[in-house]
């Protein structure tokens, strides 16, 4: 075919324009990094360095290896998207906490998917939307706040025992992972939204049907896979057919759930203060000031920040999310480890057992107490860090010693070469609860430890978490004695392509009652 105004047929003006598009946008910009004087492996046009992860995103050698070769800072790119790659103690010092400012965000407007209400959740947020929306929510996990949630989680922990025990009996093996899960989605549902949703009892509750469809979301899904690839050109259109990287039944279950929960509140409410009445307070002082309409700037009251009914539903959904999965992987990987290593078992059961001895609560001032069990709680989250990899994006151009960083670039923290550097932790393969005594812990780096992050946005529920931990895992240890079931592979297989850590095959145990239980 030829156009009249055209000095050559259109197909030979495609086969000349489309290689010249093809080296401006997917061959020219992968140079970048050489330009820059840094150094990484090296990529390919359109997937970038996405082979780094054909054996899963949890291969500690290989990552480790990369930092051997490349050192603590060097780039790569997801897809098309440029990332430095930072171990390195003093750029992570500057990135979480001295140029925090120029770091606050976790992604970038210009790849951050806009669909409602999932990107008004917390960990989605930029700027000073962030910020306020952080001020609003903090007090939820406050001593105070934390003190008064005690005796419901000390309930859903004696449901835990009391299903442990169903399950094993006549000697049965149990998937611990199954029952830490449904503790924890019990245990935030109730702390968090005042629901009683028992879901210990009811397996297949549509709460967990739901929440795992939220978790089942890995780099296998094409959809995932070209937003990763070419996030810039994909996202209008994902944006303009309203869709996320979360199933969308899952989104609209959530949504409902929180739509009632709010007219609940609104009729009345329950007088408690929870996550939910403080996220209904900063709903209704926007009603006050009329209307759902407002900008970021018009709905900030101080640093405290009016809610939409978007952003009521984003965070709800997100904070049950959050809070489950990873702390019922911090559970069950911790009894994994104390399973594997009898001797650290022993020691925290003495310590349980001393604490316990004029309690049948694991009250505020026990958790403060097992300090023991924190350690080794701590020492597992080293080893088997519930998400493996943080991101911060510039803010603004800014310099760190030697390196520039235009706006707009993503750091990329990988957490698995920091947490097995022999260097930070000799023998790192070994599981040695004594590297987070409190005089050692002194002595660490911040950043040198980084389940929950770090910095003034890192994890928002952690006091909670490790509260929720200590409770379950205080309870279930006064009761029995734990050993590894026979067919429980050791080391524990990883779901390799799962963004969040997944033990492949669950973890199986078997379980003694002890003679000392409950006296
Ligand atoms: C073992 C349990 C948990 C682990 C390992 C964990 C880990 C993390 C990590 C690594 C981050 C990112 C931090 C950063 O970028 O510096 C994060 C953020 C967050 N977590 Fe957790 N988390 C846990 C439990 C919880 C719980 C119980 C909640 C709430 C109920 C929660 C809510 C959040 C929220 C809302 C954010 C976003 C914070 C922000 O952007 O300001 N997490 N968490």
């Amino acid at each position: 075919m030829a156009l009249e105004f055209l000095p050559i047929p259109l197909s030979w003006l495609v086969m000349i324009l489309l290689p010249v598009l093809f080296y401006i946008y997917c061959v020219h910009p992968l140079s970048m990094f050489k330009k820059m004087g840094v150094e990484g492996p090296k990529p390919y046009p359109v997937i970038g360095n996405f082979l780094e992860f054909k054996n899963g995103l949890w291969d500690i050698e290989l990552q480790t290896s990369r930092v051997k070769e490349f050192g603590g800072v060097y780039g790569v790119f997801g897809g098309m998207r440029p990332a430095f790659v930072v171990t390195d103690r003093e750029f992570l010092r500057e990135i979480f906490i001295k140029q925090f400012h120029n770091f606050t965000d976790r992604s970038a407007s210009s790849t951050e998917l806009e669909v409602r209400p999932v990107c008004r959740g917390l960990a989605n947020l930029r700027g000073d939307d962030w910020k306020n929306v952080r001020a609003t929510l903090s007090p939820a996990f406050t001593g105070g706040k934390l003190k008064l949630m005690t005796d419901i989680i000390n309930q859903c922990a004696d449901q835990l025992v009391d299903n442990i025990g169903e399950t094993t009996r006549n000697g049965a093996a149990c998937d611990i992972k199954e029952h830490s899960s449904a503790f924890t989605m019990d245990a935030i549902a109730a702390v968090g939204f005042g629901t009683d949703i028992n879901t210990q009892e009811t397996p297949d509750h549509p709460f967990v049907v739901n929440a795992k469809k939220a978790f089942s979301v890995n780099l296998k899904n094409p959809l995932v896979l070209i937003y990763l690839l070419l996030p810039k050109l994909v996202k209008p259109i994902m944006e303009s057919l309203q869709v996320s990287l979360l199933p969308r039944d899952c989104v609209n279950f959530f949504s409902s759930i929180f739509t009632q929960l709010m007219q609940q509140r609104q009729t009345g409410g329950q007088g408690r203060v929870d996550m939910m009445q403080l996220m209904m307070d900063a709903h209704t002082m926007k009603e006050e000031e009329g209307g759902e309409g407002g900008t970021a700037s018009g709905r900030t009251r101080g640093k405290k920040q009016a809610l939409t009914r978007d952003d009521v539903l984003g965070n709800g959904f997100q904070l049950i999310l959050a809070g489950y999965e990873t702390t019922a992987s911090m559970i069950s990987f911790t009894l994994y480890q104390l399973a594997r290593h009898p001797d650290v078992q022993d020691r925290v059961v003495q310590e349980v057992d001393q604490v316990m001895k004029d309690r049948d609560t694991v009250d505020y001032e026990a958790c403060k107490q097992l300090e023991y069990l924190e350690m080794c709680i701590m020492e597992n989250l080293r080893i088997y860090p519930p998400g493996n990899r943080l991101a911060r994006v510039a803010t603004a151009d800014t310099k760190i010693q030697w390196l520039t960083v235009p706006k707009g670039m993503l750091m990329d923290i990988p957490v698995l070469p920091i947490h097995y550097d022999p260097q930070r932790y000799p023998e790192p393969h070994k599981f040695i609860p004594e590297r987070f005594s409190k005089e050692e812990r002194q002595k660490r780096d911040p950043c040198d430890w980084m389940p929950f992050g770090a910095g003034p946005r890192n994890c928002i529920g952690m006091r909670l978490a490790m509260m929720e931990a200590k409770i379950a895992l205080a309870k279930i240890l006064s009761n029995y004695r734990i050993a590894l079931a026979p067919d429980m592979e050791v080391p524990v297989q990883l779901s390799k392509f799962s963004g969040f850590l997944k033990p492949e095959h669950g973890i199986r145990i078997t379980v003694q009652p002890r003679n000392s239980a409950r006296e």
